[in-house]
């Protein structure tokens, strides 16, 4: 028999399956979704396994070397997956298959040194051949690092034959074992075993009396740690194990992240909305239909609730079902929502565990030991064999795309997932994406609307404050008037405020503090991005570069500033002017530490603290009943990011925040802190009104050419030589101004706002196009012809659809 192997070197040359001879000792065992070792080249790699045949149409085939795998750890539904999303966005197929298995199963390549011809290494060098007797397994790169003064002996030892170098691939994955003690004596040997021991032997007088005493020793069976806390000897009992009387087995055991018992919850009574929602959703899944619903509903609609109980219908089902959510929401208080309806049918998969950890959780999906997985990005791949629902709570978030290889949206594998397994989707959010929005408006999607939060809580009441007014009236301040006054009421009152800084996006644009005016680009209706080094303002589409201007170009004056307020700042304010109010801080400096992200939160929730601080992390999920006030300090910070979507992306943002408030009996209220308080993605997000966001958003989106009009391509090159870059982008461009029809436009090359990373210059070229049948070859050709590989080399990357484009 022939496997069809994917070697495991994620390079345009090398991805094809490369056929290779199934020894008849692995005749049988081997199946496609297994990774096996293989020779390839001069080297040993591990290879996905993906096809069984009976002929090749090589001749001469190398033999695989080992299974890595008592079972495929890729479904054959995955494997069909991973070709079908190499080829949509571009990357190599083991690429694919790597990003569908936890982290831990990735191979480790160590280079070790092999003595070949022991005698004649002797002969030439003695003082090297005892160096090897006493080196038990020499391995190259330590011997690079700390005995660098044998190397020259060394490789002239390898051209002489006598020293050789072997790649060893090792299999990181390890799964926990523990020694069970289990009783293969009856009671009668055992009493026989006790008369027969002389004193001195009394510890193991004790386990055997510990076992006479036992009701049922057929079925006793317990991990040895456990008896030698109760007091029996390990030693004892290893010597009744040797004298065959008790038995020693090694079982796997499951890391368990979340050992706390969970206290179980039931379902809710629908509200009339909520069960409005669901039934469709029912009713696909007991038609075997494959749907993609969009589910938009406000803050506190109770969307979480119409997935628990979709969730239990899959259940009945007997299926599964996959539930993502962004990283950053993925608390406690969200995992316990999933546990605590469904309780060990739970995995969850997100980057706070350990590599152990994830594994684990991994195999009680594949082992069908649970039937529900909560996870970030990366649990759309989980190796469920009857799916029968995904879930994509805020699907409009923008991490759902990954930002490198493989560059891959879990949408869309949600959704081609979905239409193999003859199942719904399910995408959840407040403010869902344009994208989504506009698919459910054709159709494409059946959109269900929740328009009223659960139980007829209203929506807070929102007040937008005009920071440029208040700086007219002498206030510098990051707190205006209104927003101290609300803070302190609430001190006063014993409830809780959030308060909403973001971070990412300061500095990187000038604005008058004056008027509120941000240059933007004659050509593309898009802010312009500062570069420090040349002290300029360029646009990132085009290119267009001006210097930045000394005053104002709208009403002169000089204050034109850069934004550099952070949350430490803010905290030393709020310490200043409220010395009594107690402050958590939560950004990425505060919750480094594992677990320190739930831990601040849960002192929130025990009201140790009166205001929470924080970046984005604390914008979602958040749900506590005695926030009635949240303060966004300053919502023009994303607004005028060089990025089409920065309207988008700060309607959504202003949305989810404001959602945080009153979610509970206690009404809620808001306070937007904005310099352009007139700009519709404030005032709608004030307004709650998405569909008139959703309305002029498109208009722009249409007029300025934009998703989810055109489809955009991000090509990006990086070299060490600027030179080079710059002669192999001029180059692409003219590849695809050359080969792509005339209606698709090309832009660039670019220097993309941040010129150069880690020593490597950068350019951009981009592609906008409506239909491109020439798109997919072309974009393939460029990779074959200039992608590079090793160290100095030029890289290209190609991202479809890319969300950022800095
Ligand atoms: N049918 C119901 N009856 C009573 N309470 C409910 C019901 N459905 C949901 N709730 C409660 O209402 C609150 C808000 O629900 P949930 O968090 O699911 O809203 P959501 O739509 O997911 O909000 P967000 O988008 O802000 O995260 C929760 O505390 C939830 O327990
Ligand atoms: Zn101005
Ligand atoms: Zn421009």
């Amino acid at each position: 028999m022939i496997a069809e192997v994917y070697i495991d070197i994620p390079a345009n040359p090398v991805n094809k399956p490369f056929d290779y001879r199934i020894p008849e000792s692995l005749e049988g065992v081997v199946a496609p979704g297994m990774r096996v070792t293989v020779p390839f080249g001069r080297t040993r790699r591990l290879g996905f396994v993906t096809e069984l045949k009976e002929v090749s149409t090589f001749k001469k085939l190398k033999a695989i070397d080992s299974v890595e795998d008592h079972a495929p750890v890729l479904t054959q539904e995955l494997i069909d997956l991973g070709r079908w999303l190499a080829d949509s966005i571009l990357c190599p197929t083991v690429t694919a298959f790597q990003a569908m298995l936890p982290a831990a199963m990735k191979a480790e390549y160590k280079k070790i040194i092999k003595i070949e011809q022991p005698e004649q290494l002797k002969i030439e060098d003695a003082d090297l051949a005892s160096f090897f007797e006493t080196t038990k397994q020499p391995i190259w790169s330590e011997i690079v690092k700390s005995h660098s003064e044998l190397l020259k002996r060394i490789n002239r030892a390898i051209r002489q034959g006598s020293l050789s170098i072997h790649q060893l691939v090792r299999n990181q994955a390890t799964v926990k074992k523990v020694s069970v003690i289990s009783v293969c004596a009856t009671k009668e040997q055992l009493r026989l075993e006790l008369a027969k021991l002389d004193d001195r032997a009394k510890r193991q007088k004790e386990a055997l009396q510990f076992f006479i005493k036992q009701s049922d020793l057929s079925s006793f069976h317990s991990p040895i740690h456990a008896l030698v806390k109760d007091g029996l000897s390990r030693d004892a009992i290893t010597k009744l194990v040797d004298k065959g009387l008790l038995h020693l087995d090694q079982m796997e055991q499951f890391r368990d992240p979340y050992k706390h018992p969970v206290e179980q919850t039931k379902p809710l009574n629908l509200t009339d909305e909520q069960a409005k929602a669901l039934a469709p959703i029912l009713q696909s899944m007991n038609e075997n239909e494959h749907r993609v619903f969009l589910c938009h509903g406000v803050t506190g609609s109770g969307k979480t609730e119409i997935y628990l109980q979709s969730i239990q219908r899959v259940l009945e089902h007997k299926r599964q079902a996959i539930v993502l959510v962004p990283e950053i929401s993925l608390t406690p208080q969200m995992v316990l929502r999933f546990k605590g309806r469904f309780g060990d049918q739970v995995a969850v998969m997100h980057s706070g565990l350990s590599r152990g950890e994830k594994y684990d959780e991994w195999r009680k999906i594949r082992e069908e030991k649970v039937q529900v997985v909560v996870g970030a990005r990366s649990a759309i791949f989980a190796p469920f064999k009857k799916l029968g629902l995904i879930i994509i709570d805020e699907e409009h978030e923008s991490s759902y795309k990954q930002e490198d290889m493989p560059r891959y949206h879990a949408r869309d594998v949600a959704i081609h997932r979905a239409e193999k397994h003859h199942c719904p989707v399910v995408l959840g959010s407040a403010t869902p994406s344009l994208e989504s929005f506009a698919r459910a408006r054709k159709q494409v999607y059946t959109l269900l609307s929740l328009k009223e939060r659960v139980n007829h809580r209203p929506l807070p009441s929102v007040h937008i404050v005009d920071l440029r007014e208040e700086m007219r009236q002498g206030n510098h301040s990051v707190f205006s008037k209104e927003l101290l006054e609300k803070v302190k009421d609430r001190l006063q009152k014993n409830e809780q405020t959030v308060l909403f800084l973001n971070r990412r996006g300061y500095s990187t644009f000038v604005m008058c503090r004056s008027c509120g005016t941000v240059v933007k680009c004659p050509h593309c209706d898009i802010s312009l991005t500062y570069h420090r080094t040349q002290h300029s303002l360029r646009c990132h589409y085009c290119g267009y570069e001006q210097n930045v201007p000394a005053t104002c170009p709208t009403c002169d004056s000089d204050a034109m500033r850069f934004f550099g307020t952070g949350t430490q700042k803010v905290e030393a304010e709020l310490n200043r002017l409220l010395p009594e109010a107690r402050v958590i801080r939560m950004d990425v400096d505060t919750t480094r530490k594992k677990g320190s992200h739930e831990k601040l939160l849960r002192q929130f929730g025990e009201e140790k603290a009166d205001i929470l601080l924080g970046t984005q992390m604390i914008a979602k999920g958040l749900d506590f009943p005695k926030v009635t006030l949240v303060g966004v300090l300053a919502a023009d910070s994303l607004l005028h990011l060089s990025d089409f979507r920065a309207s988008e992306k700060t309607f959504q943002l202003i949305t989810q925040v404001s959602g945080r408030a009153g979610r509970h009996s206690l009404p809620g209220e808001v306070v937007i802190q904005s310099y352009t308080p007139d700009h519709y993605a404030v005032i709608d997000a004030a307004r709650h009104d998405y569909e008139s966001f959703y309305r002029e958003e498109m208009t722009i989106r249409h007029r300025w050419g934009y998703p989810p009009f055109f489809y955009l391509v991000l090509i990006s090159l990086t070299h060490p030589d600027p030179a080079k870059v710059a002669v192999a982008a001029d180059r692409i461009a003219a590849i695809l101004k050359n080969n792509l029809s005339d209606s698709t436009q090309i832009y660039g090359p670019v220097v993309p706002s941040v010129s150069k990373i880690k020593d490597r210059y950068r350019y951009q070229c981009m592609v906008k196009y409506k239909r491109e049948p020439a798109l997919v070859p072309v974009l393939h050709q460029i990779l074959q012809h200039f992608q590079e590989t090793g160290k100095d080399s030029l890289q290209v990357s190609i991202d479809l659809n890319p969300v950022a484009l800095m």
